[in-house]
């Protein structure tokens, strides 16, 4: 089972990238974490609209060919106003999706947000919070709480 980070946004901060790291090599090879990074168009004269719906564009034509090597594979996208998460659910969700092989992807936004229609058009809406993050700090806490997610299904007692 593979677990596809899709994520609006390149030349993330050091802090971000070590963070994103320590929790990505801590996943096991049956559930390895990627993350696809995707450069955020360059921002035209054009409104937050324009900037979202050029997102969702170079968000779907990577998700095309992911789901192509993938069939099956399960979309989420992440938002504030998406389903409540807990760990446990996360990590319940992990194991339905590693019993039967699928592969899960995930999909965060820009400083923007995602198009709305590409939100609509994943299988689930996950939130994290009702905070509003940073789409930096999204990788990170999702990182960990993958990983979370895995301890939690193994026993491991990183999770208390
Ligand atoms: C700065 S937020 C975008 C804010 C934008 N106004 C919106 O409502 O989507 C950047 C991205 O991080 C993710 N994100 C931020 N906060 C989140 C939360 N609490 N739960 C899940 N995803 C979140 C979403 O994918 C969002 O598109």
């Amino acid at each position: 089972m593979h677990l596809v980070l899709l994520a609006i946004g390149t030349r993330m901060p050091a802090w971000v990238t070590e963070g994103f790291n320590e929790y990505q090599k801590r996943m096991p090879p049956d559930m390895r974490l990627t993350l696809e990074e995707i450069p955020m168009p360059k921002r035209g004269k054009g409104d937050a609209g324009s900037q979202i719906r050029a997102e969702a564009d170079a968000l779907r034509k990577r998700l095309e060919t992911i789901v192509k090597k993938s069939p099956g594979a399960k979309t989420v996208a992440l938002e504030v106003n998406g389903r409540a998460l807990d760990t446990h659910a996360l990590s319940r969700k992990l194991g339905e999706l590693k019993d039967v092989g699928q592969d899960l992807v995930l999909l965060v936004g820009g400083p923007d947000g995602l198009c709305p229609e590409l939100s609509a058009s994943a299988h689930e809406r996950w939130s994290l919070s009702n905070l509003t993050l940073p789409h930096p700090l999204v990788r990170v806490l999702l990182a960990e709480q993958l990983y979370r997610g895995w301890t939690l299904l193994t026993g491991h007692p990183y999770h208390r």
